[in-house]
Order: structure tokens, then sequence, then C-alpha cells
């Protein structure tokens, strides 16, 4: 038998249209939340929540019922007014905004105080109306499954009524830290209710670290390495990233249809860039910065301007809600104002879409862009990049995620040191040459609960391999690449590239890592008894390679430029091996134990030898550090 699951969110994966008295079509709904658990799959799931619009007569409740019954889905009803103060008001103009950093309603605080008691009445009414609704649905053994902020209430409701119901909540937007969620006047309630939950869990570490620091500090409650404690009874806290189902992405490219979009999208932007954004049409997405960056690139580019085209999706959502009317009129009349300026008799650089496109169409779309580009100025997970990454498979375009730190004079490494970059340089590889990649396939059919004995049975005997466990992960990593070995082998780039001749005598080393890389704090430390790190020269490591060139561990093969070969790049794109072969160096670079400064930021249970609370203090370190720099001139990026 499966298990049973109840999933309840504000809003049904299926979204109805009136037809008739008692005829309805299903579409699916927008949003990530609903793409997300669209994967989940092997269970015997029921969904409950909100089909999208009001339904007064009876005949439409019966109906809809029936026809979403069908898709495994029961629909909570709710009346105009009180959707419009629970979802507009309470939900989206009230705790949206601060889960994203953004301030309040401020406009007229006597009435938005007004507004605000009847709203918080509202979402608790809706709570209640949820739990009842489940409540009739429940059998023993099932699974409860909350998501998301609109229903905070709900794991208070359940418990109160059945204290053996097995509940999660799990929150899809940033949870802010509590100079930001303390603004909020119903926030000890809040969380009470949330942390009635068995477990409660979070996109990220950080976001589950603000939520378990909001309940220390406002709640006096204690913080445990497993959640947060209230008189022995614990809520356990957890950060589960969310992904999406990818096969979904992938297979859908090979469909008749979608390769009849792929065409017709490609005659039509024939010799232009095309960047694609995909969004809600949602306060925190940054679409006007979005519009406006690209403004400037035109600015300062014009010989792009007939090149390039930006092609904005811009789903329409929470029209009801002020902000985002304001968000909608500013949209258009800087898009407007774009084209007027930029466009010719032609061709227009900006084509904005106000509507959700059907998914055939937004996966040709995914596969087809040159770029996508995502502009949040927060955001909970943000899938839309990861569907695009699926899509790309065969192009392997640009995905700008963020401001990719073109001013700065800095390396950058990814997949734990695998690929290193300089900023104005390409990106190069520390992989192996001839590493054996055929046991990959096999393995990601496996599932997740065989994977580490079938990687070890893959594995077995291939010495250039290591298996890391994680808490839910298993990593297979080539031997010797670490985030410590990645640091060494700057490094190394670093002395070879400047023909360093006086040693390096200071290396700062900060961050907040898993327990599985935590060997980067002491990587260099001599006293550092890891496996995985080679074994340096009594009382100093020294990197000129003689040590480590034979290792097994070694992550220091790399060949010289002559003998570059191409892989790829995390971002898909060619790469060429290292060029510094350190079996060339001669003792450059002479790192002493102690001039090796590594530091933690948060996390106390560390091997780091320094500790930092908070990621203001760590600016203050460099701020201090940089101004103590001879030479040292303030400027405006300070
Ligand atoms: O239901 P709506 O009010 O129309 O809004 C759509 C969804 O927006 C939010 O999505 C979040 O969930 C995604 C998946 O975890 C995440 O990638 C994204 O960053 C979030 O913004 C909201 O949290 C959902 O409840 C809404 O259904
Ligand atoms: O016309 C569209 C365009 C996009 N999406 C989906 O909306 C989701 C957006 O999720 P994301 O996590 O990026 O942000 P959210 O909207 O949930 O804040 C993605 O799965 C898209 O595939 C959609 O349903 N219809």
């Amino acid at each position: 038998m499966k298990q049973r699951i109840l999933i309840v969110s504000n809003r049904l994966p299926a979204s109805a249209k009136r037809r008739g008295e008692d005829k309805w079509s299903l579409d699916i709904s927008a949003g990530g939340l609903v793409s997300a658990l669209l994967g989940v799959k092997d269970v015997d799931a029921k969904w409950i929540g909100w089909a999208g619009l009001y339904v007064p007569d009876e005949v439409g409740r019966r109906s809809l019922t029936e026809a979403l019954a069908e898709k495994g889905c029961i629909p909570v009803f709710l009346d105009e007014d009180t959707m419009n103060q629970y979802y507009n008001g309470y939900c989206n103009s009230i705790l949206w905004p601060l889960w994203h950093y953004l301030t309040l309603p401020q406009e007229d605080r006597v009435t938005t105080t007004r507004n605000y008691e009847s709203q918080f009445d509202a979402y608790k009414r809706v709570n209640q109306m949820f739990a009842d609704i489940l409540f009739q649905h429940y059998q023993e053994g099932d699974v409860i499954w909350i998501h998301d902020f609109h229903l905070m209430f709900l794991p208070k409701y359940l418990k109160d009524h059945d204290i053996n119901m097995k509940v999660g909540w799990f929150h899809h937007s940033p949870f802010p830290s509590s100079e930001i969620y303390r603004m909020l006047p119903s926030r000890l309630e809040l969380l009470r209710a949330v942390l009635c939950s068995d477990i409660v869990g979070f996109h990220t570490y950080d976001f589950a670290r603000h939520f378990v620091s909001a309940c220390t500090g406002m709640l006096g409650l204690e913080g445990t390495p497993e959640g947060v404690e209230d008189q022995g009874r614990l809520t356990r806290v957890v950060a589960f990233p969310i992904g999406m189902d990818s096969d979904r992405f992938r297979q859908a490219l090979e469909l008749p249809e979608v390769k009849r979009h792929i065409s017709e999208l490609s005659q039509r932007f024939a010799g232009r860039k095309v960047i694609l954004g995909v969004d809600r049409l949602d306060i925190i997405k940054g679409i006007p910065q979005k519009i406006l960056a690209f403004e400037k690139f035109l600015e300062e580019n014009p010989d792009w301007s007939d090149k390039v085209v930006l092609l904005q999706i811009a789903v329409p959502t929470r029209t009801a809600v002020p902000e985002y009317q304001k968000l909608t009129s500013q949209v258009h009349e800087i898009v407007g104002r774009i084209n007027g300026r930029f466009g010719t008799l032609t061709a227009v650089p900006i084509h904005h879409l106000d509507q959700s496109i059907d998914f055939h169409a937004l996966c040709a779309l995914y596969a087809v862009s040159d770029v996508a580009l995502i502009t949040s100025l927060r955001d909970g997970m943000n899938l839309v990049s990861y569907e695009y990454v699926a899509c790309q498979e065969s192009k392997k375009g640009v995905l700008i995620l963020s401001e990719n730190f073109g001013d700065f004079d800095m390396w950058l490494a990814a997949e734990h040191g695998m690929f290193l970059r300089p900023t104005h340089g390409q990106w190069m590889t520390t992989m192996p040459e001839h590493l054996n990649m055929d046991w990959v396939e096999s393995v990601k059919k496996e599932p997740p609960d065989l994977i580490l004995n079938t990687v070890k049975h893959h594995l077995h005997g291939i010495t250039t391999v290591d298996v890391v466990q994680g808490s839910r992960t298993v990593e297979v990593r080539s031997a010797g690449v670490t985030k410590g070995a990645a640091i060494e082998h700057i490094l190394g780039e670093i002395v070879h590239s400047k023909n360093m001749v006086n040693p390096i005598d200071y290396v700062l080393c900060i961050g907040h890592f898993l327990g599985k890389d935590e060997g980067i704090c002491a990587f260099l430390d001599p006293a550092y008894p890891s496996e995985s790190k080679m074994k340096p020269k009594a009382g100093s490591l020294s990197l000129d390679g003689s040590d480590r060139i034979n290792s097994r561990n070694s992550p220091s093969r790399v060949h010289k430029a002559a003998a570059a070969s191409e892989r790829s790049s995390p971002s898909g794109h060619s790469t060429t091996t290292s060029n510094y072969d350190w079996r060339e160096g001669s003792s450059v670079l002479d790192l002493k134990g102690e001039n090796y400064f590594s530091c933690t930021v948060g996390r106390k249970q560390s091997n780091a030898r320094f500790l930092l609370n908070s990621s203001n203090e760590v600016v203050s370190v460099l701020k201090e550090l940089a101004t103590a720099t001879p030479g040292y001139k303030s400027s405006a990026a300070d």
C-alpha cells in the first residue's frame, strides 16, 4: 500500500473555469509551488485547496467538486469578501512583502491598522475552514503536508483536534531575519501555530536559521541542532531545497508540437539573440529593474539594438492587490518607452506578454533562448531557472541569476573546485582526463534509498573517485576534488600567473559550509587529520607539488595549455584544463599552517579556527582589512 498524503495549499494545481451551470474546464495553475509538487510521485496523494474562483451556488459547488475529484483534488470554497481579506489582504499585502524584505503598507496608518485586524481574522477563519475540510477526508495514518504562509495556523488547528496527526509545514518563500519579522504584529501567534507541526521545512539553511532564531529570540524557546524545543517537545526544522521534474521538460522537447514551436520561434528570431524572462508579474521578481537594465545595455551598445530581443512572459498574478496593479502600469510604461526609443518599423527590442503560456510553448521558449535572465530581488527558490537549464541540454545557453562579478579581480570555483575561473578568464577544469563516467546514467535511475549501495557497488575498486554521504545526498567526486583543494589550486594559479616570488603570508577563508565540506576550514592546517587532505611536509605545507603529484588524492591533475582538452563547464560552455603544471613550479608558495585563517559564520560546531556571528561581521572584518592595506583608497564600491 502506498503512503497516503494529504497535500494542503492555498491554490490547487487545477484552476477551474465555468463553462455552464455544471460544466467546468480545468487548467494547470501557474506558479512554482504547483510546478514543484507535480513531481511528487509514488504516493497516494489528495490535494486540498482553492480552485481559483468564487462559486456561490450549490449546483456549481457540487459539480466542481466532482470534476476536481477526478484529478485527486478537493476544493475549499471561499467567498469574495473573505478571499479579499485573507488572500489579497493579509497574505499578499502583509505577509508576502515581509518575507521578501519589503516594508509593510504605510500609506494611511489608521486605515491600515483597521484593515489589518479584519484581514488577520479572515486569515484565521480561512485556516479553520481548511482544517474542517481536512477533518472530513483524514484517515488514520495519513501524512499531512501543508504548504506555505497562507496556512500557518493550520498545524495548530489540526493538532488541537488530534495530536497524533502527522503534520509537516513547508515555507516556499524566504524566511527573513528577525529584524524584519519583528515588524509583524501577529509574529508570536504565527510562530507558535507553525511550531505545532512535527517538522517544518525551508528551501535553504539560512531561511531555517532565521526561523529558529525568531523562535528562540521572540518566544524564548530553545534552539537545538534538530530544531526548536518547547518543554520537551521538539519541532524539527530542516532545509529541503525544492526541485522540479526535469524529465517532464526534457521529454516535452521531443514532442512534435514543441518541435514545431521551436522551429517557428527560431525563424521568427533568426539573426537575433533571445534573452528570456519568465515571471509572475510580481513585486519581488525585479521586472522593472530587468527592463531598465536592458535599456541601459541598448544605450551603451547601440550596435546590438537590432541583434537582440528581450522576451518577457509576465504571468498576471494577484491582480486585485494595489501594489501589483501599480507594478503592471509601471512595467507597461517602461516597455512602451523603450520600444518607442529603440524600435524600428520592423522590429521592437522588447516583446512583453501579459499572459501565461501553455506548457509546450514554454518549453520551446526555454529551448530556443540564448539567455534566461532572472532578476528577482529576493525569491524562495525560482524554478524557472531550473526549467531553463533542463531545456538547454543541446543549446547550452546562459542562465543569468546574479550580478556574474565582472568588475572584480577574483576567482570563481564551481562544483567543489572541479571548475575554476578568474573573473576575466575562461573556465578551466581540474577534472582528470580519462575519468570513467559510465556508471553515472545507471545510478541516476536508482531509487534514492538504494543509491548509496549502488554507487558503492559500481565504484568498488575505482580509486579515482571519492563517495561522500551527506544527510540526504550522496556525492561522487573525482578523488581529491574538494573545496579545500580548490583553494590550494587557485593559490597555485595566482602564484603562477603573477610570477610571484614572495611567499603568500596570509590566506583568509571565510564561509558557511555543510558538514561534509568542513574540511575546507582546516585543509591547509598541518594539524588537520583528514584523509582527503594531501600530506603536508612536517610543519609546513609546500605547494610545489612534489609531495602530491603521485598522491591518489591529488587535485593537481592539471595539464599544460598545449595539451588542453575541451570539457564541459558548469555553464555548459567548453572549458580548457588549467594551464598551470604543479610539476613545473618551484617552491614559490610556501604557506605555513599559521598563515591560513579559517573562519566560520554563525555555526559554532566547526573545524574553523575563528567564528564570526553574521555576514555583517564578515563585511566589517573585510573593510578593516581593506583600510589597513597600504595604498587603500575608499570608493563607492565599498
Ligand atoms: O498562488 P499565487 O498567489 O498565484 O502565487 C504563486 C505561488 O507563488 C509563490 O511561489 C513560491 O514557490 C516556489 C516553489 O517553491 C518558489 O520557487 C518561489 O520562489 C516562491 O515564490 C508562493 O509561495 C506560492 O504559495 C504560490 O502558489
Ligand atoms: O505561463 C507560465 C509561465 C510560467 N509558469 C510556471 O510558473 C512557475 C514559476 O515558478 P517560480 O518558482 O520560478 O516562481 P513563483 O511564480 O512560484 O514565485 C514555473 O514552474 C513556470 O513553469 C506557468 O505556470 N505558466
